[in-house]
């Protein structure tokens, strides 16, 4: 399969929030891609789950941040998780910008169901999850 042919691309908008308390810029959920790969600007604001609480993200200037998504999950057998992340309203008084690329499937695969791949699968390991559908399905 060709994971890298298709991508999209979106751009996330953070405008100054005057009462963080009420919202958020992001609600929590993991990404269905296969790979995310994110840029943010110098703002903080992005925060993963991580053993039962929130742990920030900060910005470092020039990096990206490496989501696996939940299509990864699912084709590694559970192995490779797909984290939880939210991102909180935005105190500063700047904008906070931030450049998401989904790395999903290619279309023409988009009917095929995708399982745990054979190699990552075992006795011990057995496949725990259910084949799936690429757009279709949410996993
Ligand atoms: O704005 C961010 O830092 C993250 C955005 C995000 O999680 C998403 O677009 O899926
Ligand atoms: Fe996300």
């Amino acid at each position: 399969m060709v994971c890298f042919n298709l991508y999209l691309i979106v751009c996330n908008y953070y405008p100054h929030c005057p009462q963080p308390e009420l919202t958020l810029g992001a609600r929590r959920h993991s990404d269905p891609s296969f790979l995310t790969i994110l840029l943010q600007d110098q703002i903080c604001g992005l925060q993963v789950f991580h053993e039962n609480q929130w742990i920030d993200v900060n910005p470092i200037s020039g990096d990206l941040v490496v989501n696996i998504g939940g299509f990864l999950q699912v084709i590694s057998n559970n192995k490779l998780k797909s984290v939880d992340h939210r991102v909180v309203a935005n105190v500063h008084a700047t904008a906070r910008v931030a450049v998401a690329c989904f790395f999903t499937g290619h279309a023409t695969e988009a009917q095929k169901p995708f399982g745990p791949i054979k190699e990552l699968q075992s006795k011990c390991f057995p496949s725990i999850l259910k084949k799936i559908h690429l757009f279709t399905e949410n996993f």
